[in-house]
């Protein structure tokens, strides 16, 4: 029965040791009876160095070339990476641009004109150039006129065939009657019969106009 004191699962219990932080595992040799240590890291591990750029690439490198660049690694170690540069057009690291790359631009780039581009033509471009300004400073100083009397008149009337051959009968002394749709020229064309009429006969009761109203007799014809 004094075996049954003992743990029938195999399980066994342990204790820790804070003060010597000590490891004494059962595989090195600690007896079951005995309390077992276990060691216990009083802070975190200290993590990874950080590396800078120019050492992370050389470390990719020595990576991808395996482990027979460290005799290389540590001859250039001391110089610096501007061969990198010639494979990189736009370097992101101006510590890796050379001297001469760092120094002043070169000389301004000329302007390229086209091949059929002349003094002739330079001398046109410039007379047409200065001409229209000319041009645009006169209409700007052209005198700004108000409409007058004459300009508010009206155009000219120039009869159309069925109208003049109306007037040239009217003028021979015939009796006409014409009629048409509205809009066709009716009244300009009588406005013309009055207006020729009083020209040949200039005596002022030689023409006479008549209407179904005197108001449309004197307003809307004769007055006009
Ligand atoms: N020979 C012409 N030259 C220029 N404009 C014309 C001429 N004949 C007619 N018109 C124009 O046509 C329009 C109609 O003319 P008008 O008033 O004489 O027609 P109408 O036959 O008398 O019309 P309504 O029967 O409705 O009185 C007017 O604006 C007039 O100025």
């Amino acid at each position: 029965m004094s075996q049954n004191s003992k743990s029938q699962s195999g399980l066994r219990t342990f204790q820790r040791d804070f003060s010597q932080n000590v490891a004494r595992t059962a595989s090195q040799g600690a007896s079951p009876d005995e309390p077992i240590t276990i060691d216990w890291s009083p802070s975190p591990p200290h993590p990874p160095p950080k590396l800078t750029g120019p050492q992370l690439r050389r470390k990719a490198i020595e990576d991808a070339l395996g482990g027979n660049t460290s005799a290389v690694t540590a001859s250039k170690a001391s110089q610096p990476l501007v061969e990198s540069r010639t494979f990189n057009k736009r370097p992101s690291d101006s510590s890796l641009l050379l001297d001469d790359e760092c120094s002043a631009p070169g000389p301004k780039k000329k302007r390229q004109l086209p091949p059929s581009w002349t003094e002739e033509t330079h001398e046109r471009a410039t007379t047409s150039r200065s001409s229209s300004s000319t041009m645009k400073s006169q209409i700007r100083d052209l005198p700004r006129t108000s409409p007058t009397a004459a300009n508010k008149r009206p155009a000219g009337v120039f009869l159309s065939q069925e109208q003049s051959q109306i007037l040239r009968l009217v003028e021979e002394g015939t009796s006409v009657f014409y009629t048409g749709s509205a809009g066709t020229g009716k009244s300009v064309l009588l406005r013309e019969i009055i207006k020729t009429m009083k020209k040949k006969h200039k005596a002022s009761d030689a023409v006479a106009i008549t209407a179904s109203t005197g108001n449309i007799s004197f307003k809307h014809l004769s007055m006009r």
